[in-house]
């Protein structure tokens, strides 16, 4: 890796966290960092269309997200989930008609998609790309580094990354060997997500958002992926997942469980609106609202 040398503190530091002014208070199993006053994302009557076919996707969502909850939204497949997550993240085929997203009090939706994510904003793919010729390391030494120099703080050397690289690694119970392959190139659909995850843990992220992160994992899989972000999560970081199946939600252990219908948040509650999915399914529960 073709680094500049290390000059900034402590690499088990991320120097992208900026420290809050937190007290404690418990959700539903996990301790968390109520933010004093403004939430960490705010989503009002958020609208969006596709921009190549101006079809409406997104009808109106509302949607508080503080400092250390853990959210999911479920709901039937096309109900507009993953275009709400990639509009957060400024994906180019969707335009905002109406609303408003402010995340740690400044306005989202003005950002560009890099700001975003220097903002704190993390998101996963369901299909992330492949990058022929780029080794994983390399991949994440150049984020890391891109994002260093956005903030205007010094590049990180091999010297310095390696020891932080390793330690994220074994976070995600991932052996070393890994960092050699290309990026996404040949990878099995676990070793898509435990990319992901590990990328999450080297880049860090004020509000990750991982979109089916659980699905076509095995279960050993599953469990691993959800120990590395149950790992990752401290208690002031916060997490939005978009999910079809239970089985990860109990190893999440989600504050809030949403569930969009025809791009809006229909439904909202603990995991007993989960049971009412099961027990009713997505039509009787999006009708209760
Ligand atoms: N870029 C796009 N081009 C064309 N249609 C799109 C695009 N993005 C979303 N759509 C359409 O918008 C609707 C909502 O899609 P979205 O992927 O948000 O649903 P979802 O709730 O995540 O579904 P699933 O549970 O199947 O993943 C679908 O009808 C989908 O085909």
């Amino acid at each position: 890796m073709a680094l500049s040398l290390p000059t900034h503190p402590s690499p088990t530091v991320n120097p992208l966290r900026r420290s809050p002014k937190p007290t404690l208070r418990r959700v539903n199993h996990r301790v968390c960092v109520a933010s004093a006053a403004t939430p960490l994302l705010q989503v009002n009557d958020l609208r969006a269309k596709i921009v190549e076919s101006n079809v409406d996707i997104l009808h109106g969502v509302n949607l508080t997200i503080n400092q250390g909850e853990v959210h999911a939204i479920m709901g039937k497949n096309g109900s507009g989930k993953s275009t709400f997550a990639k509009v957060l993240v400024g994906h180019p085929d969707y335009e905002v008609t109406g609303g408003s997203v402010v995340f740690k009090g400044e306005n989202l939706l003005e950002m560009e998609p890099e700001e975003r994510s220097l903002a704190g904003l993390f998101m996963s793919f369901q299909s992330p790309v492949e990058i022929p010729g780029v080794s994983i390391d390399l991949f994440l030494a150049m984020a890391y580094n891109a994002r260093m120099k956005k903030l205007g703080r010094d590049e990180v050397g091999p010297i310095e990354f390696l020891p932080y690289l390793m330690e994220k690694l074994q976070l995600v119970n991932m052996k070393p060997d890994f960092l050699n392959r290309n990026v996404n190139q040949g990878f099995s659909g676990g070793e898509r997500k435990r990319n992901e995850i590990l990328q999450l843990a080297v880049l860090g992220a004020d509000l990750a958002i991982l979109d089916e992160i659980d699905s076509g994992l095995d279960v050993d899989a599953l469990r691993d992926v959800a120990n590395a972000v149950n790992r990752i999560l401290t208690p002031e970081k916060s997490l939005l997942m978009i999910t079809h199946y239970r089985r990860i939600l109990d190893l999440l252990n989600p504050t809030h469980v949403h569930v969009m219908d025809k791009g809006k948040i229909a439904r909202t509650g603990d995991i007993s609106v989960v049971e009412a999915i099961e027990s009713d399914g997505y039509e009787a529960v999006s009708a209760l609202t």
